[in-house]
C-alpha cells in the first residue's frame, strides 16, 4: 500500500471508531438515566479496572495492550463526563456548600495578619481593607488561620505566592488543616526602601539590616556600595526597629515604606530590590464558605495516590468541561510516603455548569476534594 492507500484506509477504520464511540456514548446516556433513578455514583472503579484488564487482554503484544488500556481509559473518562453533564440537568449536581453574596462586608470588621506592625502582610491588609481598617497582628501563619476559625477576627490576610520566589508552601499546608476558605485576593508590590534615622545621609550609612530575603532582593543595589556591611535580622520591621533604637546614623534598614512611615525613619532611597516587577499575592480568609457575585477564580485541593496517569486523569475533568487551570502546586500528604496533595486554581465561577461538573467529577473520582475559596 502507499500513503494515499493507506490514508483511505484509515480513513474508513476512523468512521467506523467514530460510529461506534457515537453508540458506546449514547449507551452511557442510557447507564446514566438508571444512574439518575438508582442514585448510585457516576464513577465505578472495580467496573474500570475490569474493563482495561479485559481489553488489554483482547490485545496483542505489549506496545498494543499499553495502548487500548490508555485509550480505553480516556474513553471511559469521556463517559464519566458525559454521564455528570446529564445528571447535572437533572438537577443531581453537586452541593457545593457555598453562599452566594452580593459584596463582602468590609466595615467594621476586624482583620489580622501575620508578622509585625510595618511588614508587608501589614501593607497587604491596609491596601485591601483601607488606611483606617481595625487590623491587628499575630506571631505566626497558623495563628492568623486560628484567629479567623475560632471568629475572633473577621478576616486574615496572608502571603500566598511571589512572583519571584514562587508558592509559599507552609500556607498550602495549613490551608488544609482549617476550614478556613479565600474570599479575595490582593497584590503587592514588594518595594524595598532603604531607611535611615531622619537626620541621617546616603553618604553616611555603613550598615544595613533587613530579613535575608529582602538583603538578598536587594544585593544589586546593597552590593555596589562599598564597604557597607549587611546583618541579618528576623524581619524587616525587626530591622527598622534596630535603626530607630540604636540612634546611629551610619545603620540603615531594607523594609516597606509603610515601616518607615511607622518607625519614624527617613527613606533614603527607593524601590532598592533587584526586580522591580516583584509582587507578592496575598489571600483574604474568613471562616464560611462565601463567594461574591461575579468571582472569577476558584481554589481547590485534592489527594491522589502515586500512580501513573492519576493526575492526568483528574485534569481531564477541565479539559472535557473547557475550563481553564492557571495554577498547579503539589504538596507530600503527611504521614503518607509518596502521596500527594494537589492545589489547584481554575477560572470560573461556583455557578458556572461546566465549572460544577468538572468539580463533580474530581469529588467523586479523587480522595477528600476540597472547595478553599471562589474570589
Ligand atoms: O458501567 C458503568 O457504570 C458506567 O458508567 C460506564 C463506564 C464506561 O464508560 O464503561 C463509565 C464510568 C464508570 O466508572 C464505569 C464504566
Amino acid at each position: 500500500m502507499d500513503l494515499q492507500e493507506c490514508r483511505k484506509e484509515l480513513d474508513g477504520i476512523d468512521r467506523q471508531l467514530t460510529e461506534l464511540f457515537e453508540r458506546r456514548m449514547e449507551i452511557c446516556g442510557q447507564v446514566a438515566q438508571t444512574k439518575i433513578a438508582s442514585g448510585k455514583a457516576v464513577y465505578d472503579g472495580e467496573r474500570e479496572k475490569q474493563k482495561l484488564d479485559a481489553v488489554e487482554a483482547m490485545a496483542h503484544g505489549e506496545f498494543n495492550q499499553t495502548g487500548v488500556r490508555e485509550l480505553f481509559s480516556q474513553i471511559m473518562t469521556i463517559s464519566r463526563r458525559y454521564q455528570y453533564r446529564l445528571l447535572a440537568e437533572h438537577g443531581r449536581g453537586v452541593d457545593l456548600g457555598f453562599e452566594k453574596i452580593p459584596t463582602l462586608k468590609m466595615k467594621d470588621v476586624r482583620v489580622v495578619y501575620q508578622g509585625v506592625e510595618g511588614a508587608y502582610s501589614h501593607g497587604a491588609a491596609l491596601q485591601f481593607f483601607g488606611e483606617d481598617a481595625n487590623v491587628y497582628h499575630v506571631e505566626r501563619f497558623q495563628d492568623a488561620m486560628k484567629e479567623v476559625s475560632e471568629g475572633r477576627a473577621d478576616y486574615a490576610v496572608l502571603p500566598i505566592e511571589n512572583s519571584s520566589a514562587g508558592a509559599v508552601v507552609d500556607m498550602y499546608d495549613l490551608l488544609t488543616g482549617f476550614n478556613n476558605y479565600i474570599v479575595a485576593e490582593t497584590f503587592l508590590p514588594v518595594n524595598h526602601a532603604l531607611l535611615g534615622l531622619p537626620d541621617a545621609e546616603l553618604s553616611d550609612i555603613r550598615t544595613v539590616y533587613s530579613h535575608p530575603q529582602a538583603l538578598m532582593q536587594s544585593s544589586r543595589f546593597l552590593n555596589a556600595q562599598e564597604g557597607w556591611r549587611q546583618v541579618s535580622c528576623l524581619n524587616t520591621a525587626v530591622a527598622a526597629c534596630k535603626v530607630i533604637e540604636d540612634r546611629d546614623k551610619s545603620q540603615a534598614a531594607v523594609a516597606s515604606e509603610i515601616a518607615g512611615k511607622l518607625y519614624g525613619l527617613k527613606v533614603l532611597k527607593s524601590s532598592i530590590q533587584n526586580n522591580q516587577g516583584n509582587t507578592t499575592r496575598f489571600v483574604i480568609l474568613a471562616n464560611r464558605p462565601i463567594y461574591r457575585e461575579g468571582a472569577s477564580r476558584i481554589s481547590l485541593c485534592f489527594e491522589l495516590p502515586h500512580q501513573s496517569g492519576t493526575l492526568y486523569n483528574m485534569l481531564g475533568n477541565f479539559i472535557f468541561n473547557h475550563v481553564n487551570m492557571v495554577m498547579i502546586e503539589s504538596r507530600p500528604i503527611p504521614g503518607r510516603n509518596w502521596e500527594y496533595r494537589f492545589f489547584v486554581d481554575i477560572e470560573g465561577n461556583l455557578e458556572d455548569s461546566a465549572i460544577a461538573n468538572a468539580l463533580k467529577g474530581i469529588s467523586a473520582e479523587a480522595l477528600n476534594m476540597r472547595i478553599l475559596g471562589n474570589y
